[in-house]
C-alpha cells in the first residue's frame, strides 16, 4: 500500500545488525536537478505520470542494482510494485495516455527479461485504505495532501489482486502478509513475532 508505515518499519529493523535497509528514493522523486516530479505528476497526471513513473523505474532499478553490504537486505517497494501497482492505477483511471503506457511498458518488460532482479519475500503490510487516509494526513507531505481517499481504494485494490487474490500479475516471490491497520505498539510486536520470516530477506510493498 502507500502511506502505510513501511518506513516505520524499516526504520525498525534497521537498528538490527547484519541487515542493510533500503529506503524509498523519494527524495530524488521530489527533487531531480531542481524540479520536483512527485508534485507534478498529483498535479497534472495526464501530463507528468509518465515523468514521474519513467524515473521511478530508473530510481528502483538503481536501488536493486546497488551492492549487497549486508547479508540481509529489507528494501521498500520495488520496481515490480511500481509498475503493477502505480503505473496500472494511472493507465486504468484514464491518467496516462495509451503510448506513456506502451513505451514505460516496454521499458519494464525490456529490464525485466535482461537483467535479474531477484526477491526473496514480499512483506505485504496490509492496510485499509481509511488507514493509509488518516496516516497520510498525519505525515502532511506537501505533494500529497490532493490525495483523495479514493485513490487510496484504488491502489488498495490493485495490491489485494496482486498479492492476496493474485490473479492480476506474476508475483516474484513468496508473500508473508502483515495486518497493518494497528497502533504502533502492535505492529512492533508483530515484527517481533516475524522477524525470522523476515529476515529470511525481504522487500516491503
Ligand atoms: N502503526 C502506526 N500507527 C499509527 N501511525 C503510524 C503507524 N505507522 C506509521 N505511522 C505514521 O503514519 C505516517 C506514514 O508512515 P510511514 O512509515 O512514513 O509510511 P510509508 O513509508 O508507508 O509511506 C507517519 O506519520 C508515521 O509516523
Ligand atoms: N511508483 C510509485 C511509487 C510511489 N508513488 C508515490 C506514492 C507516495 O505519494 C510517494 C511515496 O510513497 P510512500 O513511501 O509514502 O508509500 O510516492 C508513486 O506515485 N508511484
Amino acid at each position: 500500500m502507500t502511506i502505510n508505515g513501511k518506513t516505520t518499519c524499516l526504520e525498525y529493523f534497521s537498528k538490527t545488525s547484519n541487515i542493510e535497509v533500503l529506503t524509498e528514493p523519494v527524495s530524488k522523486w521530489r527533487n531531480v536537478r531542481g524540479h520536483n516530479p512527485l508534485a507534478l505528476m498529483y498535479q497534472d497526471p495526464k501530463r507528468w505520470g509518465i515523468t514521474l513513473q519513467t524515473y521511478v523505474q530508473l530510481t528502483m532499478l538503481d536501488r536493486h542494482l546497488s551492492s549487497v553490504s549486508a547479508p540481509v537486505r529489507m528494501m521498500e517497494r520495488s520496481i515490480f510494485s511500481a509498475k503493477y501497482i502505480f503505473v496500472e492505477n494511472l493507465f486504468r483511471s484514464g491518467k496516462m495516455p495509451e503510448v506513456d503506457f506502451a513505451v514505460l511498458s516496454e521499458w519494464f518488460d525490456w529490464i525485466t527479461t535482461n537483467i535479474s532482479i531477484p526477491v526473496d519475500l514480499i512483506v505485504y503490510l496490509q492496510t485499509s485504505p481509511q488507514t493509509c487516509y488518516e496516516r497520510l494526513k498525519q505525515r502532511c507531505r506537501e505533494e500529497e495532501k490532493v490525495i483523495p481517499l479514493e485513490y487510496l481504494e484504488s491502489i488498495h485494490h490493485l495490491y489485494e489482486d496482486w498479492l492476496i487474490k493474485q490473479t492480476s500479475f506474476p508475483l516474484p516471490a513468496p508473500v508473508l502478509v502483515i495486518p497493518a491497520d494497528h497502533d504502533l505498539q502492535n505492529m512492533l510486536h508483530q515484527y517481533e513475532e516475524n522477524r525470522d520470516k523476515i529476515l529470511a530477506g525481504s522487500c516491503l510493498l
